[in-house]
């Protein structure tokens, strides 16, 4: 993992932006700082102005962890393709599973309610059911080692086994045959033809899309971490303001405008 604010990481950059691109962000810890609370984030102006900037000049695709209708409400624009609850909602062709995931989903919220209801060290954890995966928070907890070690316990219990993805103060709970971001931002790139792209996350989510090696995909991950697959790191979440100028920049500088038809374009 290298400095993407570097000789070599810029080198990149330069790169991938050109006519073709498709620029795919996360949203938590990458276009916003994490908060205490999912409901107190907010999209700053300034990103916000720089993500329709550079849609000018290129698709831009929000591929979260978030439900697809909390999302929306937080972006204040619309962006080419908006992907939720970490790759299952959004891509076309996922309603065909969103049954099952509902199902599953339900049954795991109905079985962990019960299960930490009736457990002794589950203060501070709360289930967030974003409808076809949840999300257990343990921001709020007074131990948050102890409260992840807790969680993994009690979720070992689940009937069927849901896939756990240890995220930010955060237990990810998803169908193991889910789609997850990797899938997504594959099929985006194959759906709308793109010929690079980069995606910038923070998170362990983030880590499926990271995991892809392909000579056309430039990953950026929010914070170093040693063990992460990702090809460069920016430092902090604010960092994500100057990856957007660069790109713009580039994509200005040969007069690549949004290559997308619009008419294939997912407007949700
Ligand atoms: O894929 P992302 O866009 O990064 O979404 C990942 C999760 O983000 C939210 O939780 C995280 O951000 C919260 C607000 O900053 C923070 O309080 C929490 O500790 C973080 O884990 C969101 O609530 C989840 O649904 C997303 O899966």
């Amino acid at each position: 993992m290298q400095p993407l604010f570097s000789e070599t990481g810029l080198k990149r950059v330069e790169e991938v932006a050109r006519a073709g691109l498709l620029c795919a962000f996360d949203f938590d810890g990458t276009l916003v700082p994490i908060m205490s609370r999912p409901e107190e984030v907010r999209l700053s102006d300034d990103v916000r102005g720089k993500l329709l900037r550079l849609s000018a000049h290129a698709p831009v695709a929000i591929i979260t962890g978030r439900a697809l209708e909390d999302i929306r409400g937080l972006l204040g624009f619309t962006p080419d393709y908006v992907v939720g609850n970490h790759g299952m909602e959004g891509v076309p062709g996922w309603e065909a599973r969103a049954a099952v995931h509902a199902q599953q989903c339900a049954g795991w919220k109905a079985q962990l309610t019960g299960l930490l209801a009736r457990t002794p060290g589950a203060e501070g954890i709360e289930i967030e059911d974003k409808r076809y995966s949840l999300s257990v928070h343990y921001r709020a907890a007074p131990d948050w080692q102890r409260a992840a070690v807790f969680l993994d316990e009690v979720c070992a219990a689940l009937d069927p086994q849901p896939r756990l993805v240890a995220g930010k103060c955060i237990l990810s709970l998803v169908g193991v045959d889910a789609w997850h971001k990797g899938n997504a931002l594959e099929a985006l790139m194959e759906l709308s033809g793109a010929r690079t792209a980069v995606y910038a996350g923070d998170d362990v989510t983030d880590e499926d899309v990271f995991r892809i090696k392909r000579a056309e995909l430039l990953s950026v991950r929010v914070e170093h971490r040693p063990d992460s697959a990702a090809d460069f790191f920016i430092p902090r979440a604010e960092d994500t303001e100057r990856l957007l100028d660069e790109l713009i920049a580039r994509l200005a500088a040969c007069d690549a405008r949004n290559w997308l038809r619009k008419e294939t374009a997912l407007h949700q």
